[in-house]
């Protein structure tokens, strides 16, 4: 059995769903279908789910939500009409949108919650509509009822371990199973998202709990790239990764799969194969727990902006004991989490996502840190981007750092920060966000030029 999940892009209007059921059609081991809310259909097009930010943010302000809602509901009436379906299909959204827009708006997470979940749930309505009514026998999935369960607020929401096993009775299913991405039900009913582009992790999710054969990931590339395509021109296509290498990089920014939907695949040894719904006979990228890398030792460069620096230095910082973990309590204290901590004897330097942070709270850890740390200096600087070489192959290359580091300099910007994880299977850069594009472009010319696949 595989399980295949389909973004956006494959969902966006009727002529990408024909497509989604043609490719469903082709192999009868395509059992279980996530879908995602109709994304973009052109540049410049907004996603069924920002529509819904915005339709949750007009009624949380008490606005008029008509304006908002009937685009929302257009969206779907026009797919239904083009793909022949009758009205009754979007009366049942409407109707559902509506009940939404009536849920309690105390805690306005929640809500924002429910509203944008209607996105992908109303999307498999729609399409286990239209499988039937092209003669397959398909069903829509309820999360709740199919007992996709999440860890309650204020924890992160995250799938429990006890929803793989009631998942896993999918894999009886004679029909095909239409199940929504992006959300699931805590112990006590209440909705949760998961972060954007979540809809890949409830793929995962099933993949795992029905111990698939494949999960196929079908989005609107024919295969996971060695950089952004959006940022160098014709890059490599990577034909097989590991998971690890895959996870590397979509931590810092492949936004071709989310970066937490590989540890649920990746625990019941699933192969992960992202692939093209625009072009299906594309063999894709297979992501694997091993692969030969003997031939190139870098796998893929990514790059992602928005990261600060709490820079922090005192003399004698290596003789104080417990120094880190005070400071490291005070983040904690602050609900911030830390993505690396390169230092020196006399300083070290915490690295955060920005958006974590809030002025009120920068001043507050300042303070905090000057008061109770009693540091020479301590500020934050904003604007870093990491820039991120990964390879499994990394570890058995001398001279790899020498050669990005020279590329680095060749193109005049500074390198802010180095760390290589002890894995060595990745090696990151701070830099200046201004300096991402330039930086990025000379390390692929490094590394890649004049190759054609990985
Ligand atoms: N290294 C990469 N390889 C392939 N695609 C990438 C890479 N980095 C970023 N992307 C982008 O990821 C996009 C697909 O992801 P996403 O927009 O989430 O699709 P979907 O709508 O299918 O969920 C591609 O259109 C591409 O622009
Ligand atoms: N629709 C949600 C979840 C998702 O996974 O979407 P996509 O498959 O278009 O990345 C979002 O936009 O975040």
């Amino acid at each position: 059995m595989k399980v295949c999940k389909f973004g956006g892009t494959s969902v966006a209007s009727a002529e990408q769903i024909q497509k989604v059921a043609n490719i469903v059609k082709a192999d009868s081991a395509r059992k279980i279908i996530v879908v995602s809310a109709p994304g973009k259909r052109f540049e410049g097009d907004v996603k069924v789910t920002d529509l819904l930010i915005q339709l949750a943010t007009t009624a949380l302000l008490g606005q008029d939500t008509a304006s908002a809602l009937s685009q929302v509901v257009g969206r779907y009436a026009s797919i239904a009409e083009e793909l022949g379906l009758d009205s009754e299909i979007v009366s049942i959204i409407a109707a559902d949108l509506s009940y939404r827009l009536a849920f309690s708006k105390e805690d306005p997470s929640l809500f924002f919650d429910q509203v944008k979940a209607s996105g992908e749930d109303n999307s498999a309505k729609l399409i286990a509509a239209y499988f039937s009514s092209i003669g397959l026998t398909a069903e829509y999935i309820n999360p709740k009822q199919a007992g996709l369960v999440v860890t309650e607020l204020p924890k992160r929401v995250q799938a429990l371990p006890e929803s793989y096993n009631n998942l896993s009775t999918l894999a009886n299913q004679q029909v095909i199973s239409v199940f929504p991405g992006f959300f699931g039900y805590t112990h006590d009913g209440t909705l949760r998202t998961f972060d954007r582009g979540g809809s890949d992790i409830t793929g995962s999710i099933l993949a795992a709990a029905v111990k698939a054969e494949l999960y196929e990931n079908f989005t609107d590339v024919d295969c996971v790239f060695a950089a952004n395509p959006r940022i160098v021109e014709n890059p490599v296509e990577i034909q097989t990764m590991t998971y690890r290498e895959m996870r590397e990089l979509s931590y810092a920014g492949f936004a071709v799969l989310h970066d937490e939907a590989l540890m649920p695949a990746f625990k019941e040894s699933v192969p992960v194969c992202i692939r093209n719904t625009n072009n299906p006979q594309s063999p894709g990228t297979m992501i694997v727990a091993e692969r030969d890398y003997s031939r190139l030792p870098v796998t893929g460069i990514s790059a992602d902006s928005g990261f600060s620096t709490l820079y922090v230095s005192k003399y004698l910082m290596n003789r104080e004991i417990g120094f880190g973990r005070k400071l490291l309590q005070i983040l904690e204290d602050e609900d911030i989490s830390y993505e690396h901590i390169p230092s020196g004897i006399d300083n070290l330097s915490v690295i955060i996502r920005s958006h974590q942070l809030t002025p009120e709270k920068q001043n507050r850890i300042v303070d905090r840190v000057n008061n109770e740390l009693h540091v020479d200096d301590v500020h934050f600087i904003s604007n870093f981007s990491m820039v991120v070489l990964v390879g499994e192959g990394m570890k058995y290359t001398t001279g790899l750092a020498a050669r990005a580091t020279d590329a680095i300099a060749r193109t005049g910007a500074n390198i802010e920060m180095i760390n290589q994880g002890s894995s060595e299977v990745s090696l990151v850069f701070g830099v200046l966000k201004e300096d991402e594009t330039k930086i990025l472009k000379e390390l692929y010319n490094e590394f890649f030029v004049p190759s054609l696949v990985v």
